[in-house]
């Protein structure tokens, strides 16, 4: 008997004014599956990221993490519940160090209260020690623990991304969102990211949802790929399915014009 999914978004939509930017969204994901979302420019990807994130609350449908709906909560209620992401634009905490800014991400979690924070009670100087360990912990994975206190926004590009993707697994997602991680990344650096990308689901038993322009990328690590264009689900299936679809190969060709058209 199949499980039930990790994450279902049954018939979701969201309307800009007079744009539906996503219509009848669907999507099953389960424990351990590591998906791609890609789709043409102005497709709809990140819109479906700020819907699952509850940056947006859809006009239609619903969104099941585990079974209970995230409908209506604001981001940090959803990041509890257990999905993480990255953003397609870096965001950091640029002038805060490395160490700083996974260990926000533990204090989104943590259990010391408030006040024993504020009064510095033994309890908080156990909660903020062990908050250190475990963020040295994730940043050595991430080979940044040889820049604890250098600040964010120093560090070269391809380890700030990786410094996103520390931030986000440090709040101990059950569901990581990654929205082109290799955006602006040279070959090398792109390969090294597939295999930490890999190698973290492994380790930290994760549940991935990617959105990449890169198809090298997509196609090389991810089971299954959704298909979004103009808002719309036009394929899911296999890497050889998606490539082979006549819908998809349609739609990134109409990019490809569109581009053309534009560059000439
Ligand atoms: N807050 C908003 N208000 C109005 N329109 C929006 C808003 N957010 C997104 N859109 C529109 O929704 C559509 C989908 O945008 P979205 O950014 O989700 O596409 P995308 O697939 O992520 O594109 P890209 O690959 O270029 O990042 C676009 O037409 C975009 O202009």
């Amino acid at each position: 008997m199949q499980q039930s999914p990790l994450l279902k978004v049954h018939n979701v939509g969201i309307n800009f004014g007079g744009l539906k930017a996503v219509s009848d969204f669907n999507m099953e994901i389960h424990q351990g599956e590591l998906i791609g979302l890609i789709g043409p420019n102005g497709a709809g990807k990140t819109t479906c990221f700020n819907l699952l994130t509850g940056v947006y609350i859809p006009t239609e449908g619903d969104i099941l993490l585990e079974g209970i709906r995230l409908n209506g909560l604001a981001p940090y209620q959803v990041t509890q519940r257990g999905i993480s992401r990255t953003f397609q634009n870096i965001r950091l905490f640029n002038e805060l160090s490395v160490l700083d800014n996974v260990k926000v991400a533990y204090h989104s979690l943590a259990k010391h209260s408030i006040l024993s924070s504020i009064f510095r009670l033994p309890t908080h100087f156990s909660g903020e020690k062990e908050m250190e360990e475990k963020s040295i912990e994730f940043l050595k994975i991430f080979q940044l623990d040889t820049f604890l206190y250098e600040k964010a926004k120093n560090l070269p590009y391809g380890m700030q991304r990786r410094l996103e993707i520390a931030r986000a697994l440090a709040a101990g997602p059950k569901l990581l969102l990654l929205d082109e991680p290799a955006a602006g990344m040279n070959p090398q650096e792109t390969q090294e990211l597939m295999e930490l990308i890999a190698f973290v689901r492994e380790r930290f038993n994760l549940t991935i949802l990617l959105i990449e322009h890169d198809m090298k990328l997509v196609m090389g690590i991810c089971e299954r790929i959704y298909v979004l264009d103009h808002g719309q689900l036009i394929a899911k299936g296999s890497p050889n399915e998606i490539r082979n679809h006549p819908k998809v190969i349609e739609a990134y060709l109409g990019e490809e014009a569109a581009e053309s058209h534009v560059e000439g």
